[in-house]
């Protein structure tokens, strides 16, 4: 595996990939010839906030399968285009969210006492004690905007001073913010109220350019914003001509439209702080952030294991572990009902039943849908992060329904229809053993078979002599059955299936399938076989 660290990471995330044999790491200072060059063979690439990983970027990493990023904001990678290329992309949440609080309540008090200004004036000889008498925090309101981790880790901070908190969150439980002495308010009111006003929201489409003239206009006078999230949430040129006409009392400032930054409309305003992005630069939080971000992407690369995915729902190290083998299933009966039907695909729809049902299941959908995929057409680039979103480009209608519980306790049940140009076919399948995925139907015919290994599924007519055929001609070809499992369909069971058919699906001992195809062509001469079909699926 070759891992990119393109930006400044502490020493314990490459501790992490160290301990893997054969594993190649390369640093900051070993990138050479450019990023690019650097991940034409890199399978995972790890950011922070400086580097754009960009489509065009993405375009020069034809084998990249993650990228981490040890942070949170991922506003410098672009998501879709890495979705679109299977690309899975991780952050580490909550790891730096009390480095970034810490900061904004420093930087708030800063901005009360002017520590800034004190210290500069006692550096150039002065005494200006008479200058710089402040203001207290305790019985001021604080504004947050966004209570997620950062959010509410600054609320807490900041009831110990004695504010006031309010707060706005389109997306946070009432029971949490007042858990957190948080009173939850519009948006207007966050302006009109606030003494200080914090921002800890993601930039999205709805957060850039929050803070704007028209927003500014409604602010209390003498109001002081701090920004620790995003520049882009911030009019820079609007708050710049805020604090100059006294409207604004005052800024401090982490984040910005660019960075580095190189000249600013907030450069020689007396009462703005201005710091490096550092919000989430200590030492704790880039050892927690490396540690945890590197554990992710080692055991997505070695397990498939994900974590704290962006373009995907986020699962826990044990939901995954739960789900693991219904994601192999989906794929395998996603492989063998592609493999068994033709036609050109319209619509696909997959039936959750049962505990699976209960969970986050995108993961089983993708995998589904890319097990069909790579059967339906063997160049396939689907896998299980962008399945979902090739079936999308191609115009592919996935429909999904869920039924937590089944009457007679039946288990998690996945199934599948494909609808195509040649009819419907569909199959379910479930996991036994803890992780055995067993087919259960197809095509409306109950039978009970393996989905691992080579099957070889025959349609044949339910008249006597023809499972003793295909036993005799698998034997004198030489291929070994393995398993041997045998339904038949019943009326009203299946429009496609004819009352009066049979399906064997056997699972026969052969290397490749390939060495198979012999015995394939034989069975194919029985007069009573309707259809067989070869279907390599692989060992477990
Ligand atoms: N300066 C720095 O070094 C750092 C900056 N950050 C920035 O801080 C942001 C927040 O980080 P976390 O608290 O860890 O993320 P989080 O995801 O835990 O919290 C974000 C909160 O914003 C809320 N939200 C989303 N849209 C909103 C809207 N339109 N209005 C109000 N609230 C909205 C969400 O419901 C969520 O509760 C990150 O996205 C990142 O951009 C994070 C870490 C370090
Ligand atoms: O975690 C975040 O969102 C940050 O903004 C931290 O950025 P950094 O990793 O310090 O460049």
């Amino acid at each position: 595996m070759k891992i990119v660290l393109a930006e400044k990471v502490s020493p314990a995330t490459l501790a992490v990939f160290q301990q893997e044999p054969g594993w190649q790491i390369v640093t900051p200072d070993q990138i050479k010839n450019g990023l690019a060059a650097e991940l034409s063979d890199a399978d995972a690439l790890v950011v922070r906030s400086a580097v754009q990983a960009d489509a065009k970027l993405l375009e020069s990493a034809p084998k990249l399968r993650v990228i981490g990023r040890a942070g949170v904001g991922v506003d410098n990678i672009d998501t879709d285009a890495a979705t679109h290329r299977g690309i899975v992309v991780m952050n580490t949440p909550g790891a730096n969210a009390v480095a970034v609080a810490e900061l904004t309540l420093g930087l708030m008090i800063s901005l009360a006492r002017a520590i800034p200004r004190a210290n500069s004036t006692m550096h150039a000889g002065k005494w200006d004690k008479k200058s710089l008498q402040g203001q207290e925090l305790r019985g001021k309101t604080l504004g947050i905007v966004g209570l997620g981790r950062i959010g509410l880790e600054v609320a807490r901070r900041a009831a110990s001073f004695g504010m006031n908190i309010i707060g706005y969150d389109p997306f946070v439980a009432p029971v949490i913010a007042r858990e957190n002495n948080v009173t939850l308010v519009p948006i207007d009111d966050i302006f009109k109220a606030s003494d200080y006003l914090t921002l800890h929201v993601g930039l999205t489409t709805q957060t850039e350019g929050l803070i704007n003239s028209t927003s500014i206009k409604i602010m209390k006078k003498g109001i002081r914003i701090i920004n620790c999230a995003r520049g882009e949430l911030i009019v820079e040129q609007a708050l710049a001509d805020a604090i100059k006409s006294g409207h604004v009392g005052g800024a401090a400032l982490d984040v910005f439209h660019q960075e580095p930054l190189k000249e600013s409309p907030f450069y020689n305003l007396d009462n703005v702080i201005l710091s490096p992005h550092i919000a989430g630069a200590t030492d704790e939080a880039q050892e927690a952030i490396g540690i945890q971000l590197a554990m992710q992407v080692r055991d997505y690369l070695k397990l498939g294991v994900v974590q704290n995915a962006v373009n995907l729902p986020s699962l826990s190290h044990e939901e995954y572990k739960e789900i693991a083998p219904y994601i192999e299933m989906a794929d395998r009966l996603g492989q063998f009902l592609a493999h068994a039907t033709p036609g050109n695909l319209e619509n696909i729809q997959i039936s959750y039943t049962g505990r699976i049902a209960a969970g986050k299941t995108d993961l089983i959908r993708n995998a589904a849908i890319a097990g069909i995929f790579s059967s339906a057409d063997g160049g396939s680039t689907a896998n299980r992060i962008n399945a979902a979103a090739i079936a999308a480009e191609r115009g592919i209608r996935i429909q999904e329904d869920k039924k937590e519980f089944t009457p007679g306790g039946a288990g998690s049940v996945l199934k599948i229809v494909l609808h195509s140009s040649d009819g419907d076919a569909s199959a379910s399948a479930t996991v036994l053993h803890g992780n055995s995925p067993r087919l259960l139907s197809y095509d409306g015919i109950d039978i009970e078979a393996p989905l691992h290994g080579t099957l070889v599924a025959i349609r044949n007519h339910d008249v006597p002599g023809v499972v003793g055929r295909i036993g005799t001609i698998l034997g004198e070809q030489s291929v070994n059955i393995a398993n041997f499992a045998l339904g038949r369909a019943h009326s009203n069971h299946s429009q496609r299936v004819p009352h009066g058919q049979a399906l064997a699906v056997v699972q026969i001992d052969v290397p490749k399938a390939s060495s198979a195809t012999a015995a394939v062509d034989a069975l194919r001469r029985v007069e009573a076989i309707a259809s067989v079909r070869l279907i390599e699926l692989g060992k477990l």
